[in-house]
């Protein structure tokens, strides 16, 4: 293991000193698109600034015989599309490249790297098992981004989508200074553990707890009961989320393979956020507006959120407001949702529009 001196380091001659912070860049929504897909290609340059992040997807959902051509093809829009990319407009570029086990993994970091290596603004790495699938990608994109004369390093974001990668995930989220968060994989991952479910993300109805009978006998237990169907994905989000805050980085969810369903779409992607994801996939763009309207506050929680901070004053004590007790720690609660909304407004005028027209806070501690 590297010190902590070392950590900050580069770990090529010639290669962009390492970020000491990930910056905190509004990403609701990563949407994905198939590269070697004409119609989805074409509709790039029209969504930049319609969404927070556009992902080149170079991995699943990309036949094997469309790999090079998808590869090209990001290498392509990245070139063309001269407002894509943080540093040259509002809608970030990622990337997933393929499997580093794969017969492609290599051939798009170093094409990708050195290409548009600056343009791009995070790297997704896909079925990461732990730190030394990390340490890999480190040294190998510190060596291209020497080569590339890049001046700012790439960042990595895991997907976590096996057994193996969710017992490490701890060590992945610390692995390297470019970790810049991690996005649950549902699909590998009920794949990889022998989960007995079919779907892409999103609960099942079999996955229940159901009323006690009424009594011991054979007609109770015949009887119908109220059954409440559980979440499926609250240990593995709940523990990825643990492990990137306490890292430094930040928590996504991933895909939500049911289309149509743009109901269960959004309470899946809202389990997430209540539970501290910042963003999630969209694979359609139907879901990008799903995305962004669950990771966005709420105006009513931003009034509340904005009410209490005011009634806390220097954020110390305890208040009423509307019957409720508020002290140091929903305070800090409630400066997640109001720091969040702001960050949000900076980049989507019409949100800015709602949160600017909530009234003004003018009352301190209530009763
Ligand atoms: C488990 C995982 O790894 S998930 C991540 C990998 N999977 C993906 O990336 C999937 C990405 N999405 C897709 O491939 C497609 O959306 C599909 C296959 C799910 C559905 O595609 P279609 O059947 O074409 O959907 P639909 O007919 O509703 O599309 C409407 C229009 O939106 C376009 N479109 C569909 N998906 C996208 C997208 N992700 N980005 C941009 N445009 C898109 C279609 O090309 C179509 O264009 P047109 O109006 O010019 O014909
Ligand atoms: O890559 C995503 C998944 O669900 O698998
Ligand atoms: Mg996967």
């Amino acid at each position: 293991m590297r010190s902590a001196k070392d950590f900050f380091r580069p770990l090529a001659v010639g290669a962009p000193d390492p970020l000491r912070e990930i910056p905190a860049r509004p990403s609701r929504a990563i949407h994905f698109f198939d590269p070697s897909n004409p119609k989805m290609a074409a509709k790039v340059p029209d969504m930049v600034g319609t969404v927070d992040v556009l992902l080149g997807n170079l991995e699943d959902a990309v036949k094997a015989e469309n790999k090079d051509a998808a590869r090209d093809g990001l290498v392509r829009i990245a070139k063309e599309t001269d407002t894509l990319g943080a540093r040259r407009g509002p809608t970030q570029l990622w990337t997933r490249v393929n499997a580093l086990d794969s017969p492609w993994g290599l051939d798009d970091l170093t094409t990708l790297v050195t290409e548009i290596g600056d343009v791009l603004d995070v790297i997704m790495v896909p079925k990461v098992e732990g730190a030394e699938d990390i340490h890999y990608v480190d040294r190998l994109l510190a060596q291209l981004e020497a080569k590339a004369g890049l001046d700012q390093p790439l960042m990595v974001h895991a997907i976590l989508e096996t057994a193996r990668g969710m017992v490490n995930v701890e060590e992945i989220c610390a692995a390297s200074p470019r970790m810049q968060g991690i996005s649950l994989g549902p699909a590998d991952m009920a794949a990889d553990r022998r989960m007995k479910t079919t779907r892409v993300g999103g609960g099942h109805p079999g996955y229940l707890v159901r009323q006690d009978p009424a009594d011991g006998s054979e007609e109770s237990i015949a009887a119908e009961r109220t059954t409440y169907q559980q979440d499926l994905w609250h240990y593995t989000i709940s523990r990825m989320v643990d492990a990137c805050v306490s890292n430094g980085i930040y928590p996504f969810y991933g895909p939500f393979g049911d289309i149509a369903d743009t109901v269960a779409c959004e309470d899946q992607f809202r389990n997430a956020y209540l539970l501290g994801c910042v963003g999630t996939w969209s694979l359609h763009p139907k879901q990008i507006a799903i995305a962004n309207k669950v990771f966005s506050p709420s105006v009513e929680d931003v009034t509340h959120a904005r009410r209490v901070v005011a009634a806390m004053g220097d954020g110390t004590g305890a208040v009423m407001l509307d019957g409720k007790m508020e002290d140091d720690a929903s305070c800090k609660q409630c400066l997640v949702m109001v720091q969040l909304a702001d960050q949000l407004a900076a980049v989507d005028p019409e949100l800015k529009k709602q949160y600017d027209a909530i009234e003004p806070v003018s009352e301190k501690a209530g009763a």
